[in-house]
């Protein structure tokens, strides 16, 4: 059995009063893809900064979380990465977060920083191989003729190819996309989600997605982790996601994403869970 890349245990987190995140625990073994989903305000988002230390959790309640085998956080206090270790974990965000006067080519090496030395990246200094890695990772997301041409000129499915793009030329092991199709058109999004599933299948990445629509959940990744109310509601094969389950997992959210959460298929069973129960799965 593969040693877990992704582990996170009894981890919780209050934003003042507000718990967000209540004693959530999971491991993810590499290569998978995992779909985080769950109602708005479920503590998806928070979870995922956890994961790369943007976000700390209780320091009263212990927590820990683990990628590739060294601890990010534990017991509500930063560990402090290793260089090596940052970049193998690279960060996709539902606004881009490009540089949208630099050219997508600069925006594209931007990824390569984390691992060049510190006077080579403040001259932003790349070597011609990084220059056709770079171009290599466009093409790959389809935009290796739009590498001169400025991020903020580009529409928002291609800026978001581009931020895959920084990914790929991070070189980076572990994929987090938060929210990464939101703020989509349905084609862009489709594009995205395939880019995202060809690099998880052909390069073995790991990868961890939020997501909204349930639908693209199920089409794209195999097992889902669902949080509701700041709370572990289901881990497993997205296959048994029923939509009972889904029902019960949005049943006090809105309506648009219980019809985002619909499944396209059978009507809907009329199960009930209580709103708070756990419907854990084991993963295997
Ligand atoms: N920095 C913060 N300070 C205070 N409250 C916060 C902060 N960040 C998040 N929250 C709160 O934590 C809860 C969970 O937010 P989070 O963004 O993680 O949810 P989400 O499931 O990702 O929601 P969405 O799907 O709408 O993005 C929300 O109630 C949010 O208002």
């Amino acid at each position: 059995m593969s040693i877990p890349t992704i582990i996170v245990e009894q981890l919780n987190k209050s934003f003042g009063h507000r718990q967000v995140l209540d004693d959530i625990g999971f491991k993810v073994t590499p290569g998978e893809m995992v779909a985080l989903i769950g109602p708005s305000g479920s503590g998806k988002s928070t979870l995922l900064r956890h994961l790369v230390g943007l976000t700390c959790g209780n320091r009263s309640q212990g927590g820990r979380v683990s990628i590739m085998g060294r601890e990010v956080q534990m017991g509500g206090r930063l560990r402090r990465a290793s260089r090596s270790q940052r970049c193998r974990t690279g960060y996709i965000f539902q606004q881009f977060n490009l540089v949208g006067r630099l050219s997508v080519m600069t925006n594209v090496l931007i990824g390569r920083l984390g691992s060049m030395s510190r006077g080579r990246a403040l001259l932003g200094r790349f070597s011609a191989d990084e220059r056709a890695r770079a171009r290599e990772c466009l093409a790959r997301v389809g935009l290796e003729e739009l590498a001169d041409q400025r991020a903020n000129t580009l529409s928002g499915g291609q800026q978001q190819r581009v931020a895959i793009a920084r990914v790929l030329m991070q070189d980076a092991e572990i994929i987090l996309a938060d929210e990464p199709i939101a703020s989509l058109d349905p084609r862009s999004a489709r594009e995205v989600m395939e880019i995202l599933e060809r690099i998880h299948r052909e390069d073995s990445r790991t990868v961890v997605v939020t997501l909204h629509q349930v639908e693209v959940a199920r089409r794209y990744c195999r097992r889902a982790i669902a949080l509701k109310e700041g709370r572990l509601y289901f881990d497993g094969p997205i296959a048994e996601l029923t939509d009972g389950r889904l029902q019960a997992l949005y049943e006090n959210a809105g309506l648009d994403e219980l019809r985002a959460s619909a499944s396209t298929d059978s009507a809907p069973e009329p199960v009930r869970v209580p709103a708070m129960a756990r419907v854990q799965v084991a993963h295997t």
